[in-house]
């Protein structure tokens, strides 16, 4: 993508480095993260940052950058921590390498109220996270900003070079987002990205890239692969749209599904499979040995529907690709899907048949995108639902009678948060099945039945997560329900346990 004016953040370490891409796009400019291997192939950017990393710049093996060459792009620079290290160091200064590492807050004291520091609060706390600090400064240097004990933390290398020693990208640096935006507006080349212009771009990308070949997608009835599959579909390219269902499904699911995308205009082909999978998981309570079962099947599944495909499309999307990078050194992009490891796939991607066309955007990008597809809002609002589907919602062995329990529950969970106007408010939201039989009464006799428990979740990133605080009206409005409705269960529970150290999902 590089026709579009972009901000090129170059990678050294940092474990915060993602986020400086992040906070540059809700600054609504396309950023785009490099390897420094990749230097100096990195487009055209308008703009170009120096992340901080972990080593020290008096490191043997520190990671260095051609000045010469970084000089020649003519746009502005702004060293983050190492970035700004290196920089005085490349101008002649010096770097006091040290084996304490600052970390924690800082008082940020400008100079100006100006440039880099427009807008910004008397002592605005900022974020620290180095041990090396700027020593001496070479002779085109001024000081931008220090911190509460007078040390410069921030510096100007003549015209185009700025450096900052904390982190702008956390959100504990209070007004980071403004300083970048102030730094952006150095940049004169730079313009806004607007999801339609990439809308435009990845579409004529797909239509170059497909040609006339048969391209193949799975799709889930999730946020990526209905963006993913819409897009091809607009690109007007021989596309396959192939959803499974493998019985694991919430109620009526892979009934919406097909009528979600009807009501788009996307054809879609369903391969039934529920009768297998379920056949494949008899007996096994294992949990690992549960989503082992329900992967291998899905692939044999899915590769037979497949046949002889000349390119597959999938919906990676650009953390994924960041974390690959960062991860193995390499390029390699990860490939998140049940048939990730298939040597199939592999072998697609070593021959150029494999395309991801999201690879590029962050999931709430690709949601604005699938806005501008048209797709509609309640497919994009909904919450995640994992692969391996029900079953891990199923501790134990897996049944149709289990299914149907927990299916049966989940629609009055999920009816009542809709109806009660929180189903946008929670992350994920869910009823799984304890499978324990306690004691209760109904109507005149004895009851030996199994427990629902019911789990909603907010988190940014699911790495994370705390329960929700639901109003007891949704509560009690569910469990009378599910005891009323639900034939097999005679207790309702609230799960309120956090991520961690308990996860997501049961299993
Ligand atoms: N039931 C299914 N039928 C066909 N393809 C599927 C199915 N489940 C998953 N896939 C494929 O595997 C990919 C990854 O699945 P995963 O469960 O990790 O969902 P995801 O990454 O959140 O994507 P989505 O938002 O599309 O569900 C999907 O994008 C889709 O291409």
């Amino acid at each position: 993508m590089e026709e579009i004016q972009h901000v090129a953040v170059l990678d050294f370490g940092s474990q915060y480095t993602q986020l400086i891409v992040r906070r540059v796009r809700e600054l609504g400019y396309f950023a785009k993260l490099y390897a420094l291997e990749d230097f100096p192939n990195i487009g055209k950017p308008g703009a170009i940052i120096l992340s901080g990393g972990p080593k020290s710049t008096a490191d043997e093996d520190a990671p260095d950058l051609d000045f010469d060459q970084l000089e020649a792009f003519g746009v502005p620079v702004l060293g983050v921590c190492y970035g700004m290290q290196l920089m005085n160091i490349k101008f002649g200064g010096k770097v006091h390498p040290s084996d304490r590492r600052e970390y924690g807050p800082a008082k940020l004291r400008p100079e100006k109220y100006e440039g880099l520091y427009e807008g910004i609060n008397h002592e605005s706390q900022v974020w620290m996270s180095h041990s090396d600090t700027v020593s001496e400064l070479p002779e085109c240097a001024k000081v931008l900003a220090s911190n509460q004990h007078g040390t410069p933390v921030s510096l100007q290398f003549g015209d185009r070079y700025f450096g900052i020693q904390f982190h702008p990208e956390v959100t504990h640096s209070h007004e980071g987002t403004r300083i970048l935006h102030n730094f952006l507006l150095h940049a004169e080349k730079l313009v806004a990205f607007r999801i339609e212009d990439f809308k435009r771009e990845i579409v004529d990308g797909i239509r170059e890239t497909v040609g006339d070949r048969q391209v193949v997608c799975g799709v889930s009835g999730g946020v990526d692969s209905t963006v993913l599959a819409v897009l091809l579909h607009e690109a007007g390219v021989n596309v396959r749209a192939i959803f499974v269902d493998h019985g694991l499904m919430r109620k009526d699911e892979g009934e919406e599904v097909r009528n979600n995308f009807h009501r788009m205009g996307v054809p879609i082909e369903t391969v039934d499979c529920a009768e297998r999978f379920l056949v494949a998981l008899d007996g096994e309570d294992d949990p690992e040995k549960k989503r082992s079962i329900i992967g291998n099947l899905f692939i044999d599944v899915f590769w037979d529907a497949v046949g002889d495909a000349e390119m597959l499309a999938q919906g990676t999307l650009y953390p994924d690709v960041i974390e690959s990078a960062s991860n193995a050194k390499s390029k390699a992009s990860v490939i998140k899907t049940h048939h990730n490891r298939v040597a199939r796939i592999l072998e697609l991607q070593a021959e150029g048949k494999v395309l991801e066309p999201l690879a590029e955007l962050f999931k709430d990008e690709v949601r604005a995108l699938g806005i501008s597809l048209g797709i509609p809002a309640d497919i994009l609002n909904r919450h995640p639902f994992p692969g391996p589907g029900l079953a891990v919602r199923c501790p134990g062995v897996v049944t149709q009678e289990r299914l149907d329990i927990i299916r049966e529950c989940d629609a009055i969970f999920i009816n009542q948060l809709k109806e009660q106007g929180w189903y946008d408010k929670v992350w994920q939201a869910y009823a799984g099945l304890v499978p324990v039989k306690t004691v209760g009464v109904k109507g005149d006799e004895r009851s030996y039945e199994w427990a629902i428990s019911l789990r909603a979740v907010i988190s940014e990133d699911a790495m994370t997560a705390d329960w929700v605080e639901l109003p007891y009206s949704i509560l009690r409005e569910t469990s009378h329900r599910i005891l009323n409705e639900v034939k097999g269960i005679n207790r309702v529970l609230y799960d309120v346990s956090t991520k961690p150290p308990a996860s997501i999902e049961w299993e």
